[in-house]
């Protein structure tokens, strides 16, 4: 039997669970690397993947999440070296319903999506909810039957996965804290997010949610299509944006743990439980490209215009899911951070437009420049595929008389879930959650002032 040290680059982590929120993450840098972490040393075989024997009286195990067949470039699978296989963490399914947590299509019929909408944050119910509990799906688009589409949701949690256990064979999902921080603790390893940060667990990836702060709340963007990658950068070259050393992916770290738990599913939009009389995250080391990771939003090197005009919002793309036609994503997440505006004789929020893709947004603090009322932190808006929209009345007067001197953009952090299909409200969105009945008349002021003589007004 192999008995590899682990290489000194590789972070070794104590898998002991010492406290309520388990192991102290580490992280590995860079987007898609073939990676290789082991809680134990020597956990991982030599030269091979599949041994006839794996040490310690590991199982081993592939997780492929792209087709065996896919193109060299697009392939991403890991192996896994766990106590027990994954077919040992499932036994006879239980339909269950979680009555809020809605997927593609889902399409209602006295719901018309098509409207200017904007809501409040969602304010946190009095019931007991774990993170998935407590998802509660504001749209949905595409159909996830044909792996085409997502879903945005906001979630709000205020009690901690213990034996629990989720993962979702439809989607990958992005995750974008914006009050409390999570303890993400995945068959990969442990991740600790907290507002400012985003995470993106791949479909298949067994994971739980402790509240390190009690509750937390957040949005979620649920990827039916192909994964997220980084956006094609064309002129601006290898640097700037999100640069790839940011991603950081965890080390190994596992439960041992004989305890009865519950292993949730979300398979073609249905759920399912499975009891089972031990942890399922049991993965003692793993290699390969195919893994969680997180990205701290502070990190983005935005880049803009340095003369005059606003560009489209396509230069503040972090991650990008791709459809097969290029340039036409199932989803683009954007952000908006705090920034330079240096442009002179520039009207500087963004553009009043139309947009063949929808526009899901959100905020994760302080004030959005195209709307510094009512877009509170935790608020949401929705501008669908063709819906008009644009800076509103108070943002235009201050654009149109603002003087040119550089200023510094403070206080901000919003983002968009941008999708080349119109998004569909569900019921909750258009009848639960706090919709604020007045969005529209944001731009009741911007009033008529053409008068029909030539030169500026
Ligand atoms: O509608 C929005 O506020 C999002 C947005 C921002 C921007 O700078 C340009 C276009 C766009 O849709
Ligand atoms: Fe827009």
């Amino acid at each position: 039997m192999n008995k590899q040290q682990p290489p000194a680059a590789f972070a070794h982590t104590d898998s002991a669970h010492d406290s309520r929120y388990g192991v102290t993450p580490g992280y590995m840098p860079g987007f898609g690397n073939d990676f290789e972490t082991e809680a134990l040393p020597g956990a991982i075989p030599v030269g091979r993947n599949s041994p006839q024997r794996v040490n310690y009286g590991l199982y081993a195990e592939q997780l492929s999440g792209s087709p065996f067949t896919a193109p060299h470039g697009s392939l991403e699978r890991s192996w896994m070296y766990r106590i027990r296989p994954s077919v040992k963490h499932v036994g006879r399914f239980r339909k269950i319903d979680l009555p809020h947590w809605k997927t593609a299509p889902n399409v209602i019929p006295d719901v018309t999506s098509l409207g200017q909408y904007r809501w409040d944050p969602v304010p946190f119910p009095k019931e007991r909810l774990t993170f998935i509990e407590g998802m509660r799906t504001m749209t949905t688009a595409g159909d996830v039957h044909t792996q085409v589409g997502m879903a945005s949701h906001v979630y709000l949690a205020n009690a901690d996965m213990v034996d629990d256990y989720f993962y979702s064979a439809d989607s990958e999902l992005l995750i974008v804290p914006q009050h409390g921080r999570l303890a993400i603790s995945t068959e990969f390893g442990r991740i600790d997010l907290e507002p400012l940060e985003i995470c993106v667990l791949p479909r298949g990836m067994v994971f739980k949610v402790a509240l390190p702060d009690g509750e937390a709340r957040g949005f979620v963007c649920e990827n039916y299509g192909a994964k997220y990658t980084l956006p094609n950068r064309g002129p601006i070259g290898a640097n700037c944006l999100a640069n790839p050393r940011d991603f950081k992916t965890p080390v190994a770290a596992f439960e041992d743990k004989e305890t009865p738990s519950r292993v949730w599913i979300k398979w073609c939009g249905q759920f399912h439980v499975t009891e089972i009389d031990h942890s399922p995250l049991d993965v003692v080391a793993w290699h390969g490209n195919y893994a969680p990771y997180k990205y701290d939003l502070r990190t983005y090197a935005a880049v803009g215009s340095i003369t005059f005009d606003h560009p489209d919002p396509s230069i503040f793309t972090v991650l990008t899911a791709p459809t097969a036609e290029e340039g036409t994503a199932n989803i683009d997440f954007v952000i908006f951070p705090e920034r330079w505006l240096p442009q002179e004789d520039t009207f500087r929020p963004p553009w009043y437009h139309k947009n063949i893709m929808s526009e899901l947004m959100g905020n994760i603090y302080g004030q959005y420049d195209a709307k510094p009322q009512g877009f509170a932190p935790g608020g949401i808006s929705l501008h669908n595929c063709m819906l008009p929209h644009g800076p509103d009345r108070n943002a235009f007067d201050k654009a149109t008389t603002d003087s040119w001197e550089p200023m510094k953009l403070k206080n901000t952090m919003s983002f968009m879930f941008e999708t080349r299909f119109p998004q569909q409200l569900t019921e909750f969105a258009a009848k639960e959650a706090p919709l604020q009945d007045d969005y529209i008349d944001c731009w009741d002021g911007l009033e008529k002032k053409f008068d029909g003589t030539p030169g500026l007004k």
